[in-house]
Parts: structure tokens; C-alpha cells; sequence
């Protein structure tokens, strides 16, 4: 089987502090049909270091990605802050279409759902 690996960058995208944490430990069920000590699934050792180093790769990313949401929150609290100290309101629905917009386009229906949760993360519940 053939791994297909689209990502090639390995500078950080951002030079926030990555937000590492613990990760969850494996639960019984990834146990259950998977050779003693493997986590991964595979029916083969070779499989098995595929799927690990590529989620060592997706690890990494997950890392930068959040690095880049919590980046992000803090430039949008930088543009609430000052709208609201000039005597306007946090949110501005016509830029949140913007938003929207640019992630549909970027990647299609579950964009939207994902900028929708990162503007609720930015702004809060509305
Ligand atoms: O662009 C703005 O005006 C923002 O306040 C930033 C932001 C965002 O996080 O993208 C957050 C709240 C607004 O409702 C719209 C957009």
C-alpha cells in the first residue's frame, strides 16, 4: 500500500508556543485485534512504521495547527478590544461572512462548520 505524504513544509508555520500536551493514553479497544505493543492496526510491521511515523508528522502538525489558533485568538481579541473600547460591539457579522466564505472556498461545506467553530473560539458564543 502506498502512503501518500502532501505535506512537505517543516519550518513552523507560527512562532507561538506550540500548546503540547499529554496525549491520550491508548484504551482497550486499540488492543483488540493488533499484535501485543502495536497501537496502529496494521496486520504488518512494515505498515506499522508507515502509520507511526506519519502520525508523528500529524502530531507535529496538530501542534502547529494549534499554535496557530491560539495566535489567532489573540489577533482577534486585539480587533474585539478595540471596537469595543471605541464604543462598538464585539462581533461584526458582514467580516464573519468573509470568514465563512474564504474557509467554503478553501475546503468546501465542513470549512465553513470549521471556521465557524474557530470564530466561536475567537469571539465566544453568540
Ligand atoms: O475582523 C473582526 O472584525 C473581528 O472582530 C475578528 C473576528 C474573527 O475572529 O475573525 C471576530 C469577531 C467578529 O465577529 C468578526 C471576526
Amino acid at each position: 500500500m502506498t502512503v501518500t505524504t502532501p505535506v512537505t513544509a517543516t519550518t513552523p508555520a507560527t512562532t507561538a508556543t506550540p500548546a503540547a500536551g499529554p496525549r491520550p493514553s491508548a484504551t482497550a479497544a486499540d488492543h483488540t485485534s493488533a499484535p501485543a505493543g502495536d497501537r496502529t492496526g496494521a496486520r504488518t510491521p512494515e505498515a506499522a512504521d508507515v502509520i507511526s511515523g506519519a502520525r508523528e508528522r500529524i502530531d507535529a502538525l496538530d501542534d502547529r495547527i494549534i499554535g496557530l489558533v491560539q495566535e489567532r485568538m489573540a489577533v482577534s481579541a486585539v480587533i474585539q478590544e478595540a471596537r469595543i473600547s471605541s464604543g462598538g460591539r464585539r462581533v461584526n457579522l458582514s467580516r464573519e461572512m468573509e470568514v465563512l466564505g474564504h474557509y467554503r472556498e478553501a475546503l468546501g461545506k465542513p470549512g465553513t462548520a470549521l471556521a465557524m467553530t474557530l470564530l466561536e473560539l475567537c469571539r465566544g458564543r453568540i
